[in-house]
């Protein structure tokens, strides 16, 4: 049965509303989801967990109250990042560095998870939500939500991933930085025409339902055939062709991965138009 009971998080809601699909729900809606120190450690701690929880193979990432997420929590930055004020340059200097090393492991962890996680956004997803949901394997959105990348505006060049991925998932270089140094917002039919969101729904219950349809039907697969599949999707990524058919081939990929008796009963499955059933990882 579902292991959801031992996820106890004060920023994190953690459901499953199906067999093997688990709903994580950013869950400050008072403070519209802002990013604060808790979040900060807890989003690592829970995909860290679903990344080797055998009853989970697909993660929805959704958000409760009126918009997904208004980014870092502005009210919070002292708690954030604090140093001395008669602490040396470099003493700061390195202080910061590690902290912002630490901030970006936190969505790192999603693109690390082994379970493939659909974002469900609603209404506003600003700043440090578009980090967020550029670190998931496949976004959609509901007709009303809209998107900035807002960290110009604070001062910032973005320093947790969007610079990183968004320009591997769009594929536009030009309009990437024209979001990026004016800040301004676009909304959910300019993400699905560049890709940033793969579909749109009418309003934020029909976009869960959808995520969770999609989750369960990836949830029906081969959950070694999937792993497999993320973890290689994002080693291509950051790598050439020829070593991304290196790693796949390899021990540490399906030279190993093949003998699963997944293949078996997927291919059987197939043959005699079944249903196939697949062991928990
Ligand atoms: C190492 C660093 C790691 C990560 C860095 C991430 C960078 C970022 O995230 S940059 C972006 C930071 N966020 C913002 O700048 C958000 C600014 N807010 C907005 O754009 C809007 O408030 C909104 C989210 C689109 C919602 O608009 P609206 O529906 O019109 O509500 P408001 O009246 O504007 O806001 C209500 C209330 O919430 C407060 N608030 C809004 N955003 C934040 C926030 N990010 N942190 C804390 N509080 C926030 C806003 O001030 C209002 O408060 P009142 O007390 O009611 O006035």
């Amino acid at each position: 049965m579902s292991g959801v009971s031992n996820y106890k998080f004060e920023t994190l809601k953690v459901t499953s509303p199906k067999e093997f699909v688990y709903e994580v729900t950013l869950n400050r809606p008072d403070a519209l989801n802002s990013m604060n120190k808790e979040f900060w450690y807890e989003i690592p701690a829970c995909f860290n967990q679903i990344s080797a929880d055998p009853n989970c193979r697909v993660v929805v990432l959704t958000a409760s109250g009126r918009l997904y997420t208004a980014g870092l929590d502005l009210t919070g930055l002292g708690d954030t990042l604090t140093f001395e004020n008669d602490m040396d340059p470099a003493r700061i200097a390195l202080k910061i560095t590690n902290g912002i090393r630490d901030f970006q492991k936190t969505f790192t962890a999603i693109e690390k998870c082994d379970k493939p996680v659909i974002a469900a956004i609603h209404n506003a997803c600003i700043g440090g939500g578009v980090d967020l949901i550029t670190s998931c394997d496949i976004r959609y959105c509901t007709k009303d939500a809209f998107f900035q990348i807002k960290e110009v505006d604070i001062g910032l060049a973005a320093d947790v991933g969007t610079l990183q991925r968004l320009p591997k998932i769009v594929g536009n270089d030009s309009l990437v930085r024209e979001l990026v140094y004016t800040a301004r917002r676009f909304q959910s039919d300019e993400a699905l025409s560049f890709g940033l969101v793969s579909r749109v729904f009418p309003d934020r219950d029909a976009c869960v339902s959808g995520a969770i349809e999609m989750a369960e039907l990836i949830a029906s697969k081969s959950p070694v055939a999937v792993t497999g599949s993320k973890v290689n999707l994002v080693y291509s990524r950051d790598h050439t062709v020829q070593e991304g058919l290196d790693f796949v081939a390899s021990a540490s990929w399906n030279g190993c991965m093949v003998q699963t008796k997944d293949v078996m009963e997927a291919v059987m499955a197939s043959m005699q138009k079944s249903t196939a059933k697949f062991s928990k990882l």
